[in-house]
């Protein structure tokens, strides 16, 4: 999806630097360079995901095209060269997303810093739980400006049935006072259900006792804000709390990736196998384990070189993602796989294994200007209730005895091959 970016600045140097920070985060530039251009524009194309706005420009010194973009519902950062209390009050009034003082290269990157965040965060829903409904549409429309999805509650009772209903909710901001549950009892539900780094928590108090701050801490909140708080303040909580969710995040997808074929690594394998298969054994659902080796892949690496071969094993993991999209797949190591899934019953698993296998066997995979084929074997553990560890050295037998026998197959443990 292109996104528009209006850039309002009569400065050439400056409107070219920022065009190029806006394409390099994708977004399309169209640049005004007075007021005159931007009503003359906006009155046939208001089709814009959001706007740099200059304070001053030569036919519009005091900020009058910030109310200008703003009426046509475009959300509007402003870069200012004036410095004065005066002129942030006056930009502070208005709805903006943010406003930048023009002072030196930091300027930019943080322009750049934004406009990346008024992309990304529609992906981070935030629920504001306030009994006030001045106080809660406030916050609301303080992160509408910044384009959080943005959910709602009454109470701690309410917000706790929307965090169970919308698991996409990073972030919590909550009022103290509430009737049925408080802002300290939400504070400590929620951390016995989900972590620091699952979901972030800030605290919202008018009480002048500072006493609340502490205990909206100690019982699992990550941040406090004290009513009556400014935009700028609330913003930059807001954001460094959701950044340090969303590194905490790209931490734990690289420690449980493998890096070349994006599958979950061993670690994440064992960890999440584990669980599934208690679940599968509970609730008698079929299910199987399978280990699985590219045959002969030293030769393929011998014949066409490694990068070749790190081809061969993406390609193997886009397959394996779409016969076991819903399943858990998993490089462990070199050219081992590992996949973990549940069916109807074993014929049903075991088509599926092999529908793989015999897709793997016919494919031609596109190497520079050759395309190569080769196989895998597979050794397989159907619904055991045995602890992981032992079925996958069942599974490993098992597709040793698949080699052994010919490679290109399934072999099931304790059981013939196919
Ligand atoms: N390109 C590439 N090769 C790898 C990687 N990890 C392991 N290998 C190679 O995988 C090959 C595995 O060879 P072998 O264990 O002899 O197995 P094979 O040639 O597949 O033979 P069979 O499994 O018996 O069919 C070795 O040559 C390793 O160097 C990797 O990440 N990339």
């Amino acid at each position: 999806m292109t996104r528009r970016l209006l850039v309002v600045e009569d400065s050439k140097p400056i409107a070219t630097v920022i065009k190029q920070i806006a394409q390099s985060l994708k977004y399309e530039v169209v640049i005004a360079t007075s007021l005159a251009q931007v009503e003359e524009l906006l009155s046939v194309d208001t089709d814009f995901f959001a706007a740099t706005i200059d304070f001053a420009l030569p036919d519009a010194h005091d900020g009058e095209a910030i109310a200008c973009v703003l009426s046509h519902g475009i959300p509007g950062v402003v870069m200012t060269g004036k410095m004065d209390e005066d002129t942030r009050q006056k930009i502070l009034a208005q709805p903006v997303i943010d406003y930048i003082p023009k002072e030196n290269s930091q300027a930019f990157l943080y322009l750049k810093r934004i406009l990346h965040w008024q992309i990304t965060n529609s992906d981070n829903a935030i629920l504001v739980v306030d009994d006030s409904s001045s106080a809660r549409n406030h916050v609301v429309e303080l992160l509408k400006r910044r384009n959080f999805s943005v959910f709602t509650a009454n109470n701690g009772v309410q917000a706790l049935e929307k965090l169970a209903q919308h698991k996409n909710i990073k972030m919590v901001i909550t009022d103290l006072e509430m009737p049925e549950m408080d802002g300290i009892e939400l504070t400590n539900e929620i951390r016995k259900k989900y972590s620091r780094e699952q979901l972030a928590v800030i605290g919202i108090s008018g009480a002048s006792n500072g006493i609340h701050s502490a205990r909206f801490i100690k019982n699992g909140a990550d941040d406090f804000l004290r009513k009556p708080f400014c935009p700028e303040e609330f913003y930059c909580r807001i954001t460094q709390n959701i950044e340090s969710l969303n590194n905490i995040a790209k931490i734990q997808h690289a420690a449980n990736t493998d890096y070349l074929t994006d599958l979950a690594n061993r670690r994440a394998f064992f960890r999440s196998a584990e669980q599934r298969i208690n679940e599968y054994i509970n609730k008698k659902v079929p299910y199987c384990l399978a280990m699985l080796d590219i045959d002969f892949f030293k030769k393929i690496n011998d014949q066409y070189g490694h990068d070749a071969g790190d081809q061969v094993l993406k390609v193997l993991a886009l397959y394996m993602r779409k016969h076991f999209g819903s399943g858990l797949t998993a490089r462990l190591g070199g050219e081992e796989f590992a996949v973990l899934l549940h069916g109807i019953d074993t014929d049903n698993l075991y088509n599926r294994l092999d529908d793989f296998r015999r897709e793997i066997a016919v494919a031609n995979i596109p190497i520079g200007e050759h395309h190569l084929s080769t196989s895998v074997s597979l050794g397989v553990v159907f619904s055991s209730d045995e602890p992981l560890s032992k079925q996958m050295s069942e599974a490993d037998h098992a597709l040793y005895l698949a080699k052994e026998n010919g490679r290109n197959q399934i072999m099931i443990a304790g059981g013939e091959e196919h």
